[in-house]
């Protein structure tokens, strides 16, 4: 059968929500005092909004095939991203053929490697693969698992990170991440209220459900051990992101220090199979956490992925929603998934990149058959009521 050409690529931004969970307004658990590495000053401690977590914005891309088909990817990288796709990416799709993934792929990467190599370039490169893996699936008319080799279980289990796991239990979850409230710059204070959070949470789901810590590169090693010791005392399953992503040193330090049984997870701000390389050859983590639209896409995260297992580890992306969903029930080393509570108060569960797109699934009862995953493509389309701006539509 001749596959359709490449005959259109499109970049759009889009404000609120969507791919940029950050990118919220008005009160939100998300932005409410979470540590960071901009907590040391003050200004910038109660508010992520305030230092600009929100600044890049959703990218949404388009890339049209000969035959009128559209495959759609989305992606943290706003206008920065649309300017990235447009200008300079485009010409290594546009006249392609829609099966040339692999090559499209690496053009991508090695065209831009001179200002790129991680960062809002690969979140583009991510989301323009993103688009031409859901048009593949729509033209073969099979959902994107299925072209990665198929489910190896029938449904998929969640945990959820939020402000409330005692909600999350309540909703069938797993587990629940926690954000960590305070960083080093408040002090012994500010460690003492983080372990009363954690032994208050453990108070109020029992002792089998799994509590993790996400500390968003806001520590430094003193604090992390620490911070793991107490926490081991009310069972922390795993203590995540604990150090700056460049301190691979500092996470293999900290990895032989925490308590036996806790884990160390890292990987969401790591990109492409060489920045994992990294992580597991110098024993980092216990499981590694691409996020699919910032890592890569989904063809680097099959290289990510088998690498993380010829290593004995778990790959258990970040957030990525319905991108995590058809990567994961492919995967034996991919045993659970994620989603970020989108809801204000942690206390629904909404679709993970709600309301740019519609027809995504949805966890219930923290679980989700395989059959949810069966449409064509990632089986989703964007929301004609979100307004999506185009700011550099090729000439
Ligand atoms: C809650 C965390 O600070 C962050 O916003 C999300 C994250 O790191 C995760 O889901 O993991
Ligand atoms: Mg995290």
């Amino acid at each position: 059968m001749a596959m359709p050409t490449i005959k259109a690529v499109r970049a759009y931004t889009v404000r609120g929500g969507g791919a940029d969970y950050h990118d919220t307004q008005g009160y939100h658990w998300i932005d409410d005092h979470i540590a960071t590495p901009m907590a040391r000053y003050e200004e910038y401690r109660q508010s992520r909004r305030s230092f600009g977590i929100n600044v890049l914005g959703t990218l949404v891309i388009e890339v049209e095939a000969s035959d009128g088909t559209v495959g759609l990817g989305v992606t943290t990288a706003g206008e920065i991203g649309a300017f990235i796709v447009e200008k300079h990416l485009s010409r290594f799709l546009i006249g392609r053929q829609v099966t040339e993934i692999e090559k499209i792929w690496d053009q991508m990467y090695f065209a831009t490697q001179f200002y790129g190599r991680k960062g809002v370039v690969v979140n583009t490169i991510s989301g323009v693969d993103i688009a031409l893996w859901d048009l593949l699936g729509k033209l073969r008319g099979e959902p994107v698992h299925a072209l990665l080799g198929g489910p190896v279980r029938d449904e998929l289990q969640f945990y959820a990170t939020g402000a409330r796991p005692d909600l999350a239990k309540e909703m069938g979850f797993i587990g629940g991440k926690l954000p960590l409230l305070h960083g080093p710059a408040e002090g012994d204070e500010g460690l003492k209220k983080n372990i009363e959070k954690l032994a208050d949470m453990r108070s109020k789901v029992g002792d089998d459900f799994w509590l993790m810590y996400d500390c968003w590169m806001s520590l430094d090693l003193n604090y992390s051990i620490k911070l793991a010791q107490k926490a081991q005392e009310f069972g922390l399953k795993w203590i995540e992101e604990c150090l700056s992503p460049d301190d691979y040193w500092g996470y293999a330090d900290l990895k032989r220090n925490v308590p036996k049984g806790m884990l160390v997870t890292t990987g969401e701000h790591e990109a492409t199979r060489w920045g994992f390389r990294m992580l597991l050859e110098m024993d980092c983590c216990d499981i590694i956490q691409p996020d699919v639209n910032w890592c890569g896409g989904i063809t680097e995260l099959i290289k990510i992925s088998a690498l993380a297992d010829a290593h004995g580890k778990l790959m258990v992306p970040h957030g990525s929603g319905v991108y995590s969903y058809h990567f994961v029930i492919t995967r034996h080393n991919s045993p659970f998934t994620e989603i970020i509570m989108s809801a204000p108060n942690a206390d629904e569960v909404r679709p993970a990149f709600s309301p740019l797109l519609l027809d995504e699934p949805v966890p219930v009862n923290g679980r989700m058959k395989a059959s949810a995953l069966d449409k064509p493509g990632f089986g989703v389309r964007l929301n004609p009521e979100v307004k999506l701006h185009r700011p550099y539509a090729a000439a």
